[in-house]
């Protein structure tokens, strides 16, 4: 059963080492299949160096039941879940450790847009989500990670915004799909970095123009009309 996908995803997992974004057996990557409303993630806890796409999990959207696959998946399925089902247009879900996004998910801070490196990506700052309650940890953890990520987005359209900070945990990033999702999530990590070398240089650096912002984000993202504006 969706054997394709299952390569996809097994080689999206797979890119986030060579991208250096994960270490020992941190982080996870899903797609899914929104005709047939199924889900492919990761197995917890698998070392990637023994990754294979036969290992591969498939779940229902809908009910979170597992469909295919010997292995637990990852531990972090039931905030892809809540994700896939929340953001409509999202075909891949990555999460990471990644040293420099975590960093900013530990200081419980936005990324702010600085340049046009990170505005060719998100239409604004990196949203960092709120702490969670002691009840929501307690309880369905996971889901309710997956719950302040879609609080945290309200109205704004995940696409113009591909990631999320989660506050004292890690960074989420999506995309089209697996790939496309691993490949923000990259970005992502440079544009933190980026973010904290510039704070650093000058601690008070302010956000960049809108105007630039926007000329940035929309001409690549924007409605095509955008490119015959002055
Ligand atoms: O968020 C975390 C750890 O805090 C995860 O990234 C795990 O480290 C990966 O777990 P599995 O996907 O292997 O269950």
């Amino acid at each position: 059963m969706l054997e394709e996908l299952k390569e996809e995803v097994c080689q999206a997992n797979l890119d986030l080492v060579k991208e250096g974004l994960v270490i020992q057996t941190f982080g996870n990557v899903s797609g899914i299949d929104r005709e047939k409303g199924l889900v492919v993630i990761k197995p917890s806890g698998v070392s990637y160096d023994v990754m294979k796409p036969e290992h591969m999990v498939v779940l229902e959207l809908a009910s979170g039941k597992v469909v295919e696959g010997n292995l637990r998946p990852s531990s972090d399925t039931p905030t892809h879940l809540v994700l896939y089902r929340a953001f409509a247009n999202v075909g891949g879900i990555v999460h990471t450790h990644s040293l420099y996004a975590t960093a900013w998910a530990q200081a419980k801070r936005s990324i702010p847009a600085l340049g046009t490196t990170h505005a060719d990506y998100w239409h604004g700052d990196i949203p960092c989500t709120r702490l969670m309650r002691p009840e929501e940890i307690a309880g369905e953890y996971e889901a309710k990670t997956g719950d302040v990520i879609v609080e945290t987005f309200g109205n704004t359209d995940p696409m113009h915004k591909p990631s999320v900070i989660v506050a004292s945990h890690g960074p989420f990033a999506w995309g089209k799909d697996a790939h496309d999702a691993v490949h923000n999530a990259a970005i992502l990590e440079y544009v933190a970095k980026l973010a904290s070398l510039s704070l650093q240089i000058v601690p008070s650096t302010g956000e960049m123009q809108s105007e630039l912002l926007d000329k940035h984000f929309l001409r690549k993202h924007g409605p095509k009309a955008y490119y015959g504006q002055k």
